[in-house]
């Protein structure tokens, strides 16, 4: 580790590193999400955080594809589109997570849809609680609240439900359908916080509302800026708790980042992306890392459009795990 980071507060081994590269797309109609960890990692991203940051990694050889996971015939449940391949990667990817966590590790998933948050944050959450006794805060940086109920969701694609799951507002007994979700995975709407929210459906405004969840839109960071924005964020989670970042790259303007599947313009600069990353890292407190939603099969212009947003990406990564300016 470099002498420049910042002492980590819940992590026994904060110089190792457990990564989970997943190559999943079933959590949306689009295919192409699931090439985003290679290409992130052919971009180079893993061996700066080795050579530059000086991580010791582990798990970092193989992308996951899961493909044995994924049934034949997958018809829709309670309206959740491809609803047994997501729950039961999710279920053997919250598995993966948990063992890095176990250790005390770091986690950097690189996903991937955010559906795969559902199995990241639950691995993160349980590890947590049998370590250390502690839940875990979950900052959720994203145009999207991805907060929808499999019944006030419009499309069906479950990366736009993992936070309803998460926190229990939706609950499904049948294990075959995220019923593998047990109260040690859950997290408390109280420790979530939202930053770069600017497409949220109708349902889902209610959601936040009727559960006081603490949100900071785009309208706030122009009113307040990013540093009033991070600074309030951080100190609702509070000081001692150990942080759950959650990084959808469409949180992103699409100047930054044009190649993901759902885009809205209105969108965070790379560097107020980067700062939010950074200022996590200096709280000390980060224990997992999830970067989403690189489709670098999409974009006004493919290949110009991929190249950026995977250096986006790889740019974040970075910021979180305690690369530094200066
Ligand atoms: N992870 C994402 N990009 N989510 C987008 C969700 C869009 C929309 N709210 C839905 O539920 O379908
Ligand atoms: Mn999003
Ligand atoms: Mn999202």
């Amino acid at each position: 580790m470099n002498t420049s980071m910042v002492k980590s507060k819940f992590l026994s081994h904060p110089e190792d590193l457990g990564v989970v590269a997943v190559g999943f797309s079933g959590g949306q109609c689009k295919p192409g999400v699931d090439a985003a960890p290679s290409a992130l990692i052919e971009s180079g991203l893993l061996t700066q955080l080795r050579d530059e940051l000086n991580y010791k990694l582990h798990g970092h050889d193989t992308v996951h594809s899961y493909t044995d996971l994924v049934p034949r015939e997958d018809p829709p449940f309670r309206n959740m589109k491809n609803p047994k391949a997501v729950s039961s990667v999710t279920q053997r990817l919250c598995d993966q997570v948990y063992e890095h966590a176990k250790e005390g590790r770091m986690v950097l998933t690189l996903g991937g849809d955010h559906s795969i948050a559902i199995g990241t944050i639950a691995g993160s959450a349980k590890a947590t609680r049998e370590r250390l006794g502690r839940e875990i805060a979950v900052i959720w940086v994203d145009a999207h609240a991805d907060i929808n109920t499999p019944e006030t969701s419009g499309s069906g694609n479950v990366h736009g439900m993992p936070v309803s799951f998460l926190t229990g507002l939706a609950k499904e007994e049948k294990p075959e359908y995220f019923g593998w979700l047990k109260p040690e995975h859950l997290i408390s709407v109280k420790k979530l916080v939202y930053i770069g929210l600017r497409d949220v459906d109708p349902g889902e405004k209610r959601i936040l509302r009727e559960n006081g969840i603490k949100a900071f839109s785009m309208f706030d960071i122009d009113r307040y800026g990013i540093g009033r924005v991070v600074e309030m964020a951080l100190a609702h989670i509070g000081a001692d708790t150990p942080i759950h970042l959650s990084f959808d790259v469409d949180a992103l303007d699409p100047m930054w980042a044009p190649s993901t599947g759902t885009p809205v313009r209105g969108g965070l600069t790379l560097r107020e992306g980067d700062y939010i990353c950074e200022s996590v890292h200096l709280t000390g407190s980060l224990v997992a890392v999830d970067l989403v939603e690189v489709n670098p099969s999409l974009a006004p212009e493919v290949e110009l459009g991929a190249h950026e947003t995977v250096r986006a990406g790889c740019s974040l990564v970075r910021c979180a795990l305690g690369e530094s300016l200066l």
